[in-house]
């Protein structure tokens, strides 16, 4: 499905809360709330407006006649918005009209326009049937304008009052007075003009490939891309399990259901024609693969060829809308035997798949020129005197600050272990044992290679520790935050309260992650969102922000790896390199080859990325 014709329609592609497309099922009621009329339709546009009246009208479009409800008296149910789903219950008629496959983004955005619209409506004196029929007024629908800040004034003057009437609900804690939350504007943070320019070229139905330097949104991007298409039919992976954490999926391999992919072509499609796999391939219209740098090119090309005979298509990937993201400069893919392994833009089918190339350049995870203009000269290979001469000074950085070390970047995994094990044991008072609630603990293991938390969590006072969610951005409690544990509270539970370093100390409660095993499977965790943070791998810090880093170079065995230890640095000032050497540093020619290619073929066309992308959609299908 094609979201927007051209980018003539970036910033119009629903966003404005005021339209969905989605499936759509109405039904009417009886007095036992039984349906004993069904009418479903599978492509349907959702409009939200005003009539002559101004007052709030629901229309459903199923492309041949519309049909409008006024919005007065209704329920709302949005339990399952996260995954494109809602209820719209219309009392006085008895009819209900259930949303689904919607992008969860634009149906977040649509439920609160709709709610705050309707309680900001509630605070005016509506028209009696009367005064209606008295102003002979012609019928109209006219799309509802935007939210914004006075309607959200209104709305929460009204949710002030007492005994304001509650003639709907968002969530059951908006029937409860007391407890009824100050709405607010939509806090989305929103997309610098390059990633406006990539989703638009996503929603556009392009296959797109974008990349950029550590750090400039990459995945933030991802997410809202997968937030703005169809859930359904919307595959969200990543080549690690801690990649696909971040942007809410699954691994790449799990999607496939090939294993490895090492076995031949044959054997491999005879896998992933199992019950349970075949269904992500034949149902599949958008995939999304994040650290693409990790992805092998026979790998990619085995998936091209098996969607292709999956799916009984000859056009490239099985006519899958590929949206694929990486910084192809930061780690390859892991080889098992000697020879290097190819990267994906190597592989055969990598030019017939992708339509567009794009490149974001702003980075947003530093705010330091000079901090970003180093990392990029590292990311190329590129080590001046100057770089070193930083480098090699950042080891006498003071990071620790409050009690918070710094958290330590190792080459090796085992590294990993021995720091954390040895530096709890060194610290005094007993340990707590934090155990997961698993919803299949036979399936630990899949569990555990996409889970961000481990299922047994040790901790002590003084344990260094970081965030592995977003719980509050506003207040800096954010993935990859640091902190140290400063007690434990009284109680069955002894939760652990940490301060962490943008000053907030918060009680941690157990937090719930959701992944999609084979099968159509879901499989959840609930574990505090913490790990040990003296020390973690660079593997595992791929796509981190981290607060203050200590890197011990001396071991680096890869290519791209020094460069994404360093990127994960917000800032110099936040980074001590122990043992800085050029050497350790390096780049791979076949990338920088690459990206040169790449950018030489679009050089006239970059002089306005605006422009550029408007050409290329609407001119060029295939900029390579
Ligand atoms: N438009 C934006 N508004 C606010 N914050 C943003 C925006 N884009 C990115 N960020 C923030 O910048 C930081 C880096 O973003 P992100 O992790 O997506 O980068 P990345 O390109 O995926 O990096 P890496 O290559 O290291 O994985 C994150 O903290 C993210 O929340
Ligand atoms: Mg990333």
């Amino acid at each position: 499905m094609k979201y927007v014709s051209t980018i003539a329609a970036i910033g119009q592609y629903g966003d404005d809360g005021a339209q969905l497309q989605c499936s759509v099922v109405v039904e009417r009621l009886n007095s036992s709330g039984q349906a004993t009329k069904r009418q479903v339709i599978r492509k349907a546009a959702v409009f939200l407006g005003r009539n002559e009246f101004q007052e709030i009208i629901l229309r459903v479009h199923n492309g041949k006649v519309p049909e409008s409800y006024t919005l007065k008296e209704f329920q709302l149910f949005t339990r399952f918005a996260k995954d494109g789903k809602c209820t719209v219950k219309l009392l006085p008629e008895n009819v209900q009209v259930l949303i689904s496959d919607c992008p969860p983004h634009l149906l977040n955005i649509f439920l609160k326009t709709l709610s705050i619209k309707h309680q900001a409506w509630q605070t005016s004196k509506p028209m009696t049937d009367r005064e209606k029929l008295k102003a002979c007024l012609p019928r109209s629908f006219e799309t509802i304008s935007p939210l914004q800040q006075k309607d959200v004034q209104k709305a929460n003057e009204l949710r002030s009052k007492v005994n304001a009437p509650v003639d709907f609900v968002i969530a059951p804690q908006a029937l409860h007075p007391s407890k009824k939350p100050t709405l607010s504007l939509p806090a989305a943070r929103k997309l610098n003009k390059e990633q406006a320019t990539v989703l638009s070229a996503v929603l556009s139905g392009k296959n797109v490939f974008f990349t950029g330097s550590a750090g400039t949104g990459k995945s933030f991007l991802l997410k809202r891309i997968v937030g703005s298409l169809p859930p359904k039919s919307t595959y969200a992976t990543a080549s690690t399990g801690v990649a696909a954490c971040h942007i809410g999926g699954t691994t790449l391999h799990n999607f496939a259901g090939i294993g490895s992919g090492s076995a031949p072509l044959e054997q491999c499609i005879e896998l992933a024609q199992r019950p349970g796999v075949l269904q992500h391939w034949t149902s599949c219209r958008h995939l999304i693969i994040d650290e693409i740098s990790m992805v092998e090119a026979q790998f990619f090309d085995k998936l091209e060829a098996i969607a292709r005979c999956l799916r009984r298509s000859t056009e490239p990937f099985g006519g899958i809308h590929l949206i694929v993201c990486g910084d192809f400069l930061q780690l390859p893919p892991v080889s098992k035997e000697k020879d290097k392994a190819a990267f994906c833009f190597q592989s055969r089918s990598w030019r017939k798949c992708i339509h567009l190339n794009m490149e974001l350049t702003e980075v947003r995870r530093q705010t330091d020129q000079s901090f970003i203009s180093l990392l990029q000269a590292v990311r190329v290979g590129r080590v001046t005197e100057e770089v070193t001469a930083k480098l090699i000074k950042s080891a006498y950085h003071k990071i620790e600050r409050d009690g918070i070390l710094a958290t330590r970047l190792c080459t090796h995994k085992d590294d990993v272990e021995l720091t954390n094990d040895n530096k709890l044991q060194q610290l005094p008072g007993s340990v707590r044992v934090f155990e997961a609630v698993d919803s299949d603990p036979a399936l630990v293991k899949t569990i555990d290679s996409q889970s961000p938390v481990s299922r047994l969590l040790q901790l002590k006072v003084g344990a260094q520790v970081m965030l592995t969610k977003n719980l509050d951005v506003q207040r800096g409690l954010v993935n990859g935050a640091r902190g140290v544990v400063v007690d434990f509270q009284p109680g069955k539970l002894g939760l652990p309260r940490v301060r962490f370093m943008c000053g907030t100390t918060e009680a941690l409660k157990p937090e719930r992650w959701m992944f999609k095993a084979g099968g159509g499977l879901y499989l959840s965790r609930q574990q505090l969102p913490l790990k040990l943070a003296w020390a973690i791998s660079i593997h595992k810090s791929q796509g981190m922000t981290l607060d203050c880093v200590e890197i011990s170079l001396a071991r680096v065995f890869e290519r791209g790896q020094a460069y994404v230890a360093l990127s994960r640095a917000k800032s110099l000032e936040g980074l001590r390199v122990m043992d800085f050497d050029p050497h350790v540093v390096r780049a791979d020619p076949d990338v920088l080859h690459f990206y040169s290619k790449l950018r030489k073929e679009r050089l006239l066309l970059q002089v306005s990325f605006w422009l550029y992308a408007s050409f290329v959609l609407t001119v060029r299908p295939n900029v390579l």
